[in-house]
Formats: structure tokens, sequence, C-alpha cells
């Protein structure tokens, strides 16, 4: 029987795509609701929930999961640590692929931007990470981005929150300080997602970039999300998982 997969945020920019690529890979469409639609009814009859909507939501809808007992993929950004929190700890009693982007590519940005923050001491390379959106993007720095961070942090064998961000500079901020990860948000147009990492020493730079031409790119990944997860024990993942990167 073809999996069943609802979809949060069905109206959106990301829902109307889901749609489509639940058709492509031969899959069903449960129901997909927008912001008035009844979420409990959504996971009773969906197999996987795949949610694209709002920060603001995600607790609810991580809670509706594991009460359901029905697997969940999250591609909402813009969550506070307390929020994530929550989401984690649904990931106790469901399988829940929550990713920052769903494009594969971005996984292997990831590993690189860990490698790169594990090889170039903060004391020497000033990390920076530059990104740009559609002017309809309503949280900044993005997910991505903020992965990006947590990546280079990681290599660092720190936290984010430990090394610390730089985020919207402006005015008299002072010189740049040793170890904190810069960020800026750009935005503008129907730009569909663009991340660079800088690493900035005295005589030379490294970067390395991520662009989406199509935001197909991430619904054909959450797609491959629902049918991976279905086979997976409870627990947090990401893209780098369902890719085979881990
Ligand atoms: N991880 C990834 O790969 C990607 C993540 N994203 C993220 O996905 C999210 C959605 O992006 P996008 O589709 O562009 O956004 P849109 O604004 O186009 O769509 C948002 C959807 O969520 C619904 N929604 C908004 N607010 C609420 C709320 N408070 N409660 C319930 N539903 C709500 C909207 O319903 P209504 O129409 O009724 O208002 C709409 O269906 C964003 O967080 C974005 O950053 C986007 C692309 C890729
Ligand atoms: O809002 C978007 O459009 C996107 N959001 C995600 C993010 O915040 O990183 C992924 C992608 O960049 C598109």
């Amino acid at each position: 029987m073809a999996l069943r997969i609802g979809i949060l945020g069905q109206s959106g920019r990301m829902g109307q795509l889901l749609a489509e690529e639940i058709a492509a890979a031969g899959a069903t469409l449960a129901g997909g609701i927008g912001r008035d639609g009844d979420a409990p009814a959504l996971f009773a009859a969906s197999d996987v929930v795949i949610d694209f909507t709002h920060a603001a939501t995600a607790e609810r809808h991580a809670g509706l999961a594991a009460a359901s007992k029905t697997p969940l993929i999250l591609g909402t950004s813009g969550l506070s640590l307390a929020q994530e929190a929550t989401v984690a700890e649904a990931a106790r009693t469901i399988p829940v692929v929550y990713a920052a982007s769903f494009a594969p590519g971005v996984s292997l940005l990831f590993a690189l931007a860990e490698r790169m923050g594990a090889a170039l001491p903060p004391e020497q390379y000033d990390a920076e990470i530059v990104e740009m959106h559609h002017r309809q993007k309503v949280d900044a720095p993005s997910g991505t981005a903020i992965g990006l961070g947590r990546a280079v942090a990681r290599g660092r064998g720190r936290t984010l929150e430990e090394v610390g961000l730089e985020s919207g500079r402006d005015g008299h901020t002072g010189p740049r300080a040793t170890g904190p990860i810069g960020f800026a948000a750009l935005r503008g147009g129907q730009v569909v997602g663009e991340h660079s990492l800088l690493f900035t020493a005295g005589s030379e730079q490294i970067t390395i970039s991520h662009r989406s031409f199509d935001r197909r790119v991430y619904a054909t990944g959450a797609v491959r999300a629902a049918h991976w997860v279905m086979a997976q024990p409870p627990g947090l993942y990401d893209m780098k998982h369902v890719i085979g990167m881990a």
C-alpha cells in the first residue's frame, strides 16, 4: 500500500511543492492543512507527517506526532533552543527527521564546515557566514546558516552558544572579537537560498558555498526522508542520516 503522507503548511511555498513531490514519488497525500486546519485529524490520517510551517507550531506538532506515534519530518526553521528540546523529547517516542536543509548538498557543506572548523584555529581564522533568501522569509539567520555555525563550532570542540554569535553588526561595534562566528542575512526578491562560509586570516581566505536554484530540491529531499523514516527506530535524525552520510 502507498505511504500516506500528511502536510502541515500545505498552502505555503513548500507545501504546494510537497504535494507534487508526494504524487511523483508514488505516495498518497493523506491530507494537507494551513494554519486553521485540524492538525490532530491530519496526524490520525497519516503514516508520516511533513511539517514546513512556522517555529511557533513546532512544539505542538511534535507533541501531536508523539501522542499519535506518527513519524515526523520537520523542515521549519527559526526554532529556539527550548523548542528544539521539545522536538528532541518527542524523538524519544517516534523517529523525527529535523533538517535545516533537505537539499542533499547542504549535508556535504555541513561536513566540510566541521572539518574546516577543526583545521582552522579561531586565533588565526575568523569564521563568517553569509546567507541570502527571498523577501518573504520571516526568520534570520536561516536555519542552514545556524547549522553551518554549529558545524564550525563542533569542529572547534565547542557549541555555537559557547563560541558566540556576532549577528547583524551595525554602528560602532568595535574591532572584531576573536572566536565568535559572524552572521549576515540578506533578503531580496525571490532568491531561493544561498549560503557561504568564509574563513579569513591575515593573508588568505577560504570560502565554501551552496546555492539552491529551485526550492523543489527541499521538497524532493523531504519526501525521500518520509519514506526513509518509516524503517527507523525512535530518534532524532537529519538529512545526513537519510542520504547515508552519518
Ligand atoms: N528545511 C528546509 O529544507 C527548508 C525549510 N523551510 C522552512 O519551512 C518553513 C515554511 O517555509 P515556506 O513554505 O516558504 O513558508 P510559507 O509562508 O510559504 O508557508 C507557511 C505555511 O505554514 C502555515 N503557517 C504559518 N504560520 C502558521 C502557524 N502559526 N500555525 C500553523 N501554520 C502556520 C501557513 O498557513 P496559512 O497559509 O494558513 O498562513 C503556510 O501553509 C519556514 O520555516 C522555512 O524557513 C523552507 C524551505 C526549505
Ligand atoms: O525559508 C526558506 O526559503 C529556506 N529556509 C531554510 C533555512 O532557513 O535554512 C532552508 C533554505 O535555505 C530555504
